[in-house]
């Protein structure tokens, strides 16, 4: 429950951040982001858009029959179908949600809807009075509500309101506003929308003109008591408003800001981080709050003054956001109670045979490196476990490579439970990995993008490369980590071939997915 004085964090990394091209998750995957959102605090988990697949069906199921606290939102069009199906899949949660949405522009209405304002409040109506028929929790979203006519936003959301839906979203769909202008379009729907009283409002900003934090701070401003919001900012086109940056905002000018949250704010890095993980979206350097440079200072006069006092170059702690340097907790010598109790303090219930596979793993890792950190165990768990039911895994490599040699690569892997193995060569060692993989599997992918950086500190970091790949039209990203960067590199693209192949069986056709 939140007071009055707080904003409600409507977190959509699992529906719109999913939308981000080459993001789809799987049903772990995505059980274990919902599951880190509820424990850092997020108030309603959008967990997806249960009529677009049965896959998203089936995950938004699976989070709202396991989630205790936070609310699991259900996004469904303006129709009886979406609603229902929606229904179905968050009916068993602690607390659901039905969100409903229809356009409200005249540029949405009339080429892509090909509706008449009438119809469309018509249809508005009708959805609600169906979802509230349902539950109590109605969320209506005005979708490309900052380029819609105010007066008939308002018209709409009194509608709305008198149908059953208790929160009214205004989205900033396309990211076209600006600050002053949608703080003065929020004010306006709330003085003359009669019945706002009876309804929370929210805002969803994108990020098309990388505007998207600071609109939402303005509608916070303006009186909007909703945020819908993305770890890390992910979502279609250049994304959403990022949870970390308005919650940090919130949290670091409280004179400006009197609202508070119900985030614990420690869990921010991590969540990042499992987010980046598990999407293979890395987070840019210069992110602001969670980007590996946004506590480093270089200059040397910046150096100087950090030492003398943080605060003179550090507006925010590191550690109030989780991000701590002294991470060491497992290494070698540790058994399995001590991982088992670590995993759990992370978030995680395995069972025993999960447990003895990343056991296995730990034991092979730290073997390799000095200290174990949570970004290792993050990426062991999410190898071994989130990502057990694959067509491909790898089970052997070797490789020659050198500056008198030419680069030769062999692979063992593992087809549906059918082991092949084969041997190729290639211009460098990455590239004889990827032709015997891609000879083996008999895929024909292209590699759009391959990038690669240190998970953690040292020389024995363990190495982390994200690949993107494309194959007929569809782009997946694949991720791998080892302390070998040829073994992640091979890890990342059987990754990426395994997202592919669950791409294909899953099909979530859109336009930016090409
Ligand atoms: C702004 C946003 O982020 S909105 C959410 C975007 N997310 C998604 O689209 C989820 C993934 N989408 C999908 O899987 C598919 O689009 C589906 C399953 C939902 C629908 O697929 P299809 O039935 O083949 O329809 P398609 O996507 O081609 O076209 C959308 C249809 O929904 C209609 N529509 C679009 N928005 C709405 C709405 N809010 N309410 C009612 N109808 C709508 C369109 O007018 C179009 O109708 P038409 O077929 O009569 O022309
Ligand atoms: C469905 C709505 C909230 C949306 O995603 C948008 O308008 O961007």
């Amino acid at each position: 429950m939140t007071t009055d004085n707080q904003i409600i964090i409507f977190d959509t990394t699992l529906r719109d951040g999913e939308q981000s091209p080459g993001a789809s998750m799987n049903q772990p995957e995505k059980l274990r982001i919902a599951t880190q959102l509820e424990k850092l605090g997020v108030n309603v988990i959008e967990a997806g858009f249960p009529a677009a697949s049965e896959g998203d069906f089936e995950a938004v199921k699976a989070i709202a029959e396991t989630l205790k606290t936070a609310q699991i939102a259900a996004l469904c069009r303006a129709n009886k179908d979406d609603i229902n199906r929606g229904w179905q899949a968050v009916k068993n949660a602690a607390h659901p949600r039905i969100h409903t949405f229809i356009a409200t522009s005249e540029l949405h209405m009339k080429y892509k809807l090909q509706m008449t304002p009438e119809q469309v409040l018509e249809q508005a109506v009708e959805s609600v009075k169906l979802a509230a028929s349902y539950t109590d929790n109605v969320e209506f979203s005005a979708e490309d509500g900052s380029r819609s006519d105010p007066a008939f936003l308002c018209k709409v959301f009194e509608a709305v309101i008198d149908a059953g839906a208790t929160t009214i979203n205004l989205p900033d769909t396309v990211g076209y506003a600006i600050p002053e202008e949608y703080s003065e379009l929020i004010k306006h729907v709330m003085q003359n929308t009669p019945n706002m009283d009876k309804a929370v409002l929210s805002v969803h900003c994108h990020n098309d003109l990388g505007l998207a934090t600071a609109n939402t701070l303005a509608a916070i401003k303006a009186g909007a008591r909703q945020v819908e919001v993305t770890i890390n900012g992910i979502g279609e086109r250049a994304g959403n408003t990022s949870l970390e940056e308005v919650v940090m905002s919130l949290h670091t000018r409280p004179n400006f800001f009197p609202q508070t949250t119900s985030i614990d704010t420690t869990k921010i890095y991590p969540t990042s981080r499992l987010v980046s993980m598990i999407t293979g979206i890395l987070v840019q350097p210069n992110r602001a709050i969670v980007g590996a440079n946004a506590f480093a200072h270089e200059a040397g006069i910046h150096q100087d003054g950090v030492l003398k006092n943080p605060m003179t170059y550090e507006i925010m702690k590191p550690e109030t956001i989780g991000l701590s340097k002294n991470s060491l907790v497992l290494g070698k010598h540790s058994g399995r109670h001590a991982l088992n109790s670590h995993i759990q303090e992370m978030g995680y219930n395995l069972s025993k045979e999960e447990l003895n596979k990343v056991f296995e793993k730990f034991k092979h890792l730290a073997d390799k490196k000095k200290s174990i950190q949570d970004e290792d165990i993050e990426a062991l768990i999410n190898e071994g476990v989130l990502r057990s039911s694959e067509v491909f895994t790898l089970e052997y490599i070797n490789v020659v490579s050198g500056n008198t040699v030419f680069p030769t690569a062999s692979v063992k892997l593992n087809i549906n439970g059918r082991p092949v193995q084969g041997a190729t060569a290639g211009s460098g060692p990455i590239d004889a990995v990827y032709n015997i993989i891609s000879k083996l599997t008999g895929t024909t992918s292209e590699l759009l993008r391959f990038t690669i950086s240190a998970l953690t500190e040292g020389t024995d970091a363990q190495g982390e490369v994200t690949v993107r790949l494309q194959e007929d039209g569809i782009v997946a990203l694949g991720k791998g980590t080892d302390p070998d960067i040829i073994t992640a590199s091979a890890l990342a693209y059987i990754n990426g071939l395994n997202r592919l192949e669950y791409l294909k069986s899953h099909p979530i056709v859109k336009p930016d997915n090409l």
